[in-house]
């Protein structure tokens, strides 16, 4: 017995920009659309143009972003935003100093991971306001690693931005800026 993909690809626009994500299956029963802006400059470009104009409505002093995928987008909407973009690292390095930590399960790695808010970063951000930056909020378990660092290094969170926001639809406290949505996958038993 095997459990098959549904279909190949599933359709994403931003902007002008459309893409057929490959799907990948998680674990036998599901499946994702994996969107990965890693090497793709114009979809991250698109989607930086498009989130840091809904930006401009919020008051923030840093982009803060989690380590990988998402860190061309934070950069991108830097140079934008003319703001600093903060990035939370997945290993600890000593020239991190006295970093926060905080573990996360996201469902593309199903196994822990945890996110490292560097010394110096903390001063940056200590009773300032951010904009928590991802390329896809999924389970949500990411987001709530970086707002638990957010909380320890007494940042307020001024909105999230996402380009793709995934599975059930997340319930925020704060403003959710997110520019597509995208499905899970069942995967079906095929004999
Ligand atoms: O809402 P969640 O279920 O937490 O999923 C979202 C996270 O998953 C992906 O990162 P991933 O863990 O694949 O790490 P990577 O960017 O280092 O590949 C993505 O870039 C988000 O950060
Ligand atoms: N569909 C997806 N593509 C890439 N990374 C993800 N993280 C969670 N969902 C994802």
């Amino acid at each position: 017995m095997q459990n098959s993909l549904p279909q190949e690809s599933h359709s994403l626009r931003i902007g002008a920009v459309q893409r057929d994500l490959p799907l990948f299956a998680v674990s036998p029963e599901l499946a994702i659309a994996v969107l990965n802006i890693l090497g793709d400059t114009e979809l991250c470009e698109a989607a930086a143009d498009a989130l840091s104009k809904e930006l401009d409505a919020h008051e923030y002093v840093a982009l803060v972003t989690a380590e990988a995928k998402s860190i061309p987008l934070a950069y991108a909407l830097s140079l934008r935003t003319q703001k600093p973009y903060v990035v939370l690292r997945k290993t600890y390095k000593s020239y991190m100093g006295d970093a926060l930590q905080a573990s996360t399960l996201s469902i593309t790695t199903g196994k822990p991971q945890t996110l490292y808010l560097d010394a110096k970063d903390r001063k940056l951000l200590a009773g300032r306001s951010v904009v928590l930056v991802d390329d896809v909020i999924s389970t949500g378990s990411t987001l709530e690693a970086m707002r638990a660092l957010m909380v320890e290094a007494r940042a307020r969170i001024a909105a999230v931005a996402t380009i793709c926001t995934e599975g059930e639809r997340p319930q925020l406290a704060e403003p959710l800026l997110s520019l597509a949505h995208l499905p899970l996958f069942p995967l079906q038993t095929a004999s």
